[in-house]
């Protein structure tokens, strides 16, 4: 019998933006050999031609799997994100081709949480100004402008898991917890959910935001949310360089406004470490500039690479979708002495049938049968004799409204 399923040698593997390490241990220890590592993010050009014979690609944030770059990815069977965020991914456009999506949703959350609570204290106290004074001779010793953490509102917008997380840590300094989302959350702590963003920049003293890159948070936070703000409050962003307009940023820190503001993000990010860094903030003393490492720290990224990686073997392996951020979850048992076939189809009425009929009108015992659906596909697997899967496999792929269909064994 033709075979179907690919020798796990044969499955092309593409790890983007340094991964970390335990991400290739994991793999390799699942069998997968077949990898290619790059250390940084690679032009789109670069990447439309790498893409075109990968069956995974595991990426960070700086690498934009947009639709354009999709259509060359004709083998990719999923995309796996080592982050949390998958706003750099057309998620749409990847469900179309019957691409599953991977993260990790919270392997970094206190890691973002730790620093934005760091670059709180160190704001309030002026020390980022103080700092580059000494390293130019100077010596700023005053307590002018200079605050302790504990007492002061902290105002955090976006109360998912990295807000909740700063909020528990804040509350723990003496914070007083202030947050507004668009959806209502149990408050942790003491924290207080506010009702309108207005309401919480007009009395917070530090602001924090941890929003996912989505069209109601594309610049949410412009000129006149800056003008909403506290004189001498702190503006902090880790979440995505397209949530805070940088240009009306930099009018108010000109004006003396803000006590300082650090940022994590950026609306362009340089591709590697060896690409320069242009922003209008270099010019601020009271502005911590740090190049989106909000996530960067080792126990971090040694649980992401593992985490993702062991999703990437499994869905590779069995075909299990738990966690994915696009495809229905179906959670599957190993299938020795099987073989099973993956049906990712539109979903429209009917197709279930269809695929039925295959079986049936073929006389082809199914050994087990898993089915999970959301609003955009199907996704169903079906487990049969080894010598019938050929011959499923066949009249599976001209089941109407499938997408995709292979075989593992
Ligand atoms: N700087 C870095 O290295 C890192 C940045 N991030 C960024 O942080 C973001 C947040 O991460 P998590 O807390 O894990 O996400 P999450 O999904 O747990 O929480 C996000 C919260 O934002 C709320 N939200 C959505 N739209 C909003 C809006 N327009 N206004 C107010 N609230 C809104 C949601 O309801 C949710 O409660 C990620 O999507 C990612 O972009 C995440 C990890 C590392
Ligand atoms: O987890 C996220 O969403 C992040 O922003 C971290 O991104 P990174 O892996 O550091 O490129």
């Amino acid at each position: 019998m033709a075979t179907t399923s690919l020798d796990k040698s044969k499955i092309r593997i593409l790890l983007l933006e340094g991964v970390h390490q335990s991400a290739l241990d994991t793999l390799h220890a699942a069998g997968y050999t077949n990898i290619e590592y790059i250390k940084h993010a690679i032009s789109e050009t670069e990447l439309k031609e790498k893409i075109a014979d990968a069956h995974f690609i595991g990426i960070r944030s700086r690498t934009q799997l947009t639709d354009d770059v999709l259509q060359h990815a004709d083998k990719l069977v999923a995309i796996c994100c080592f982050c949390i965020g998958t706003n750099q991914v057309d998620l749409k456009a990847a469900t179309r081709r019957g691409i599953a999506v991977f993260n990790a949703p919270f392997s970094n959350t206190r890691s973002v949480a730790e620093l934005v609570l760091a670059q709180a204290i160190l704001l309030l106290r002026g020390i980022p100004e103080k700092n580059a004074s000494a390293h130019r001779g100077g010596w700023m010793k005053s307590a002018k402008n200079s605050y302790e953490i504990r007492g002061k509102k902290l105002g955090i917008i976006g109360y998912g898991n990295i807000g909740t997380q700063f909020s528990v840590l804040a509350e723990s300094l003496g914070m007083d917890v202030y947050f507004y989302d668009v959806v209502a959350k149990l408050p942790i702590g003491n924290a207080k959910q506010v009702g309108s963003l207005k309401e919480l920049l007009n009395q917070s003293d530090v602001v924090s935001l941890h929003v996912p890159e989505t069209p109601s948070t594309r610049w949410m936070f412009g000129a006149e949310q800056l003008a909403q703000m506290k004189p001498g409050s702190i503006l902090m962003n880790a979440s995505r360089g397209t949530v805070v307009d940088i240009e009306a940023l930099t009018e108010t820190l000109r004006s003396g406004k803000l006590l300082g503001a650090a940022i994590d993000v950026f609306p362009v990010e340089p591709r590697s470490n060896d690409d320069e860094f242009i922003s209008p903030l270099r010019e601020f003393d009271n502005v911590i500039l740090t190049p989106h490492i909000g996530g960067s720290t080792v126990e971090a990224q040694e649980n992401i690479g593992r985490e993702v990686a062991e999703k990437l073997t499994l869905y590779s392996d069995t075909g299990t979708t738990m966690a994915s951020v696009n495809f229905p979850e179906v959670a599957l048992p190993s299938h020795p002495n099987q073989h099973r076939l993956l049906h990712i189809h539109e979903n429209v009425p009917g197709v279930l049938s269809e695929i039925n009929r295959v079986f049936s009108e073929n006389d082809i015992n199914v050994c087990g049968q898993y089915l999970q659906t959301n609003e955009d596909i199907g996704y169903v697997v079906i487990d049969v004799d080894k010598e019938y899967s050929e011959l499923a496999l066949e009249k599976l792929k001209h089941v109407k409204a499938t997408i995709r269909c292979r075989v593992l064994f």
